[in-house]
């Protein structure tokens, strides 16, 4: 039977961490600031941004929410943007995703300051993650790696296989996998045969956003297996691994909920640090 990888209390003491953190940033009169942009009232979207907002609050930052109408034009979010880049006060700014479709979600994260962006996406980062180093990961990929580092699982020359490939998970954990010298297969929709490649992960990492994807005779024996999906299922939120059949065959797995998701917030938190000692306190040096 796998261990499980129980995401919650790993983002427990993750925050404890972060809360002792800024709290001597304050004493050094640094007071970390974070920005969420919300466009339209999807309600996932704004259920995660309340936890981002909540949370930055809980452990003594500033945080503040821009709501923006599902119909407002990509001018004026540019424009909003644009605000945030210029405001001095503003450490770690976000635009959750998705976007509606008359927006370039490409423009939109390429519009965001560099040193101010806390998903990761900007391009320049993106770039970065090709060096192993940008200023800060995407939350969900910084989110397991610190699952697989708090669990003692060692990823140098271990094979990772990472299904899906996009820009908030799957491309950046393949990447991040690689910067940590593990053996990385990235699979993807068109990939033929996915069973011949899960079966060789010692590490596998499924972020397909389709329920049920991954089951027992696609997991080799002992494996740790990472499930990113989020999806509602009559109702019922599941992942993209057949969690019932896997936790048998797998050496340690993350359940959905209660896996890597609440990491993914936690992680935001520790970006936003960060990103606001970059700023303030190196002045960019390390950047
Ligand atoms: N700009 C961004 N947009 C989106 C990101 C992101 O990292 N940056 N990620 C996701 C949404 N997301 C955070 O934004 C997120 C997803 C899931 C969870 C989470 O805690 N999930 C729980 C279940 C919660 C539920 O009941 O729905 C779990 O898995 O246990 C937190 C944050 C897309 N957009």
């Amino acid at each position: 039977m796998a261990r499980i990888l129980d995401g919650k209390a790993i983002a427990a003491a993750v925050k404890q961490d972060l809360a002792m953190e800024i709290a001597q940033l304050r004493e050094c009169g640094v007071q970390p600031k974070l920005v969420v942009v919300l466009v339209g009232d999807d309600a996932a979207s704004a259920s995660y941004v309340r936890s981002k907002e909540r949370l930055a609050r809980e452990l003594g930052m500033e945080a503040e929410v821009i709501r923006l109408a599902a119909d407002v034009s990509e001018v004026e979010l540019l424009r909003q943007i644009e605000l945030q880049n210029a405001d001095d006060a503003v450490d770690a700014l976000l635009v959750q995703l998705p976007l509606p479709d008359h927006i370039d979600t490409d423009r939109v994260l390429a519009a965001v300051d560099p040193n101010k962006d806390v998903d990761g996406f900007h391009p320049q980062n993106i770039g970065r993650y090709a060096m192993g180093s940008p200023l800060v990961w995407p939350c969900t990929t910084a989110g397991i790696l610190e699952i697989l580092v708090r669990s003692s699982v060692p990823l140098a020359g271990q094979t990772a296989v990472v299904v899906g490939r996009s820009r908030i998970v799957g491309w950046p954990t393949a990447q991040l996998l690689l910067a940590h010298n593990a053996t990385v297969v990235q699979c993807h929709s068109r990939t033929k045969d996915l069973t011949e490649f899960t079966r060789q992960a010692d590490i596998l990492v499924v972020a397909a956003g389709q329920a049920g994807l991954i089951g027992v005779d696609d997991v080799r024996e002992g494996a740790v297996v990472i499930d990113v999906g989020i999806n509602r299922v009559d109702g019922r939120l599941v992942g993209d691994v057949d969690f019932d059949s896997v936790v048998a065959k797998a050496g340690a797995i993350t359940p959905v909920p209660g896996g890597v998701g609440p990491l993914t917030v936690a992680m935001l938190m520790k970006n936003t640090v960060r990103l606001a000692r970059l700023r303030r306190l190196t002045k960019g040096d390390e950047r």
